[in-house]
């Protein structure tokens, strides 16, 4: 059937083995993303919200349930399929910015170009502009060994917009950084989604995330319990 959903999950539920019996970490979750939303999910720790992003992002399955991305089951996928569906469409931000400390900025963001066979000029041209996003482009030669936290999230955003993905997902993006450096980074986020329409979903506690967000998604012992647009 068609639809305007970009992401739509439908009584997802999933649980995990803990021991001998399984512990229902998220149940029946009914929830639908349009393209270009800037949305979260919030909630005490324990709630959900990472497993839910896990699970948005074709990185975990769901255990009853369906999650589509642009009309498809991604329940159904293999790990091809799913390996497939993060790269050409999902962009991953995480609070440790899990960067390759030995390589430079420009590597660190160039990585996930390696995978495709694109040849080295437009490789180039691709990096050099996530850079300019975050405008990290008259550093690119320097180690990320050697660059402050603030930094370090900026290259993780280059290296998430580099293949130009429809959605980020962004799980607690700023928990590791200083206010000043928190605003940055929302700023540079809030217009990747309006000048590219990239559609966002974060995982969040902070409050200068959650100021940010044009929808707050509140978790409770793994369910929905309020839906709110701003
Ligand atoms: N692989 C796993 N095996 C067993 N239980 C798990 C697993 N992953 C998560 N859980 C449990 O599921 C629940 C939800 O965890 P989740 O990490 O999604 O919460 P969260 O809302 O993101 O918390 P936080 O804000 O602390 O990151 C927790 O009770 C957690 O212990």
């Amino acid at each position: 059937m068609e639809t305007n959903n970009l992401i739509e999950l439908n009584n997802v539920t999933k649980k995990f083995l803990v021991g001998d019996g399984e512990f229902t970490a998220l149940s029946n979750i009914n929830l639908q993303f349009s393209k270009g939303e800037f949305s979260g999910l919030i909630g005490p720790s324990g709630s959900g919200k990472t497993t839910l992003l896990n699970l948005i992002g074709a990185l975990d399955d769901t255990s009853e349930g369906s999650i589509e991305i642009n009309g498809k089951n991604i329940a159904n996928n293999s790990d091809e399929d799913s390996a497939l569906l993060r790269n050409e469409h999902i962009g991953f931000i995480f609070q440790s910015y899990n960067l390759l400390p030995v390589y430079s900025i420009y590597e660190n963001v160039e990585f996930p170009l390696l995978l495709q066979k694109l040849p080295k000029a437009q490789r180039k041209e691709m990096v050099m502009q996530a850079l300019k996003w975050v405008g990290l482009e008259d550093i690119a030669d320097k180690k990320t060994s050697q660059i402050s936290g603030g930094q370090a999230q900026r290259v993780a955003i280059a290296r998430s917009i580099v293949k130009k993905p429809q959605i980020i997902l962004a799980d607690e993006p700023t928990a590791n950084l200083d206010s000043a450096n928190a605003y940055k980074v929302m700023d540079i986020l809030k217009k990747l989604n309006e000048e590219l329409g990239i559609t966002f979903i974060f995982s969040s506690h902070d409050s200068k995330v959650i100021k940010y967000l044009k929808r707050v998604i509140s978790l409770e012992d793994g369910k929905v319990v309020n839906d709110e647009k701003k």
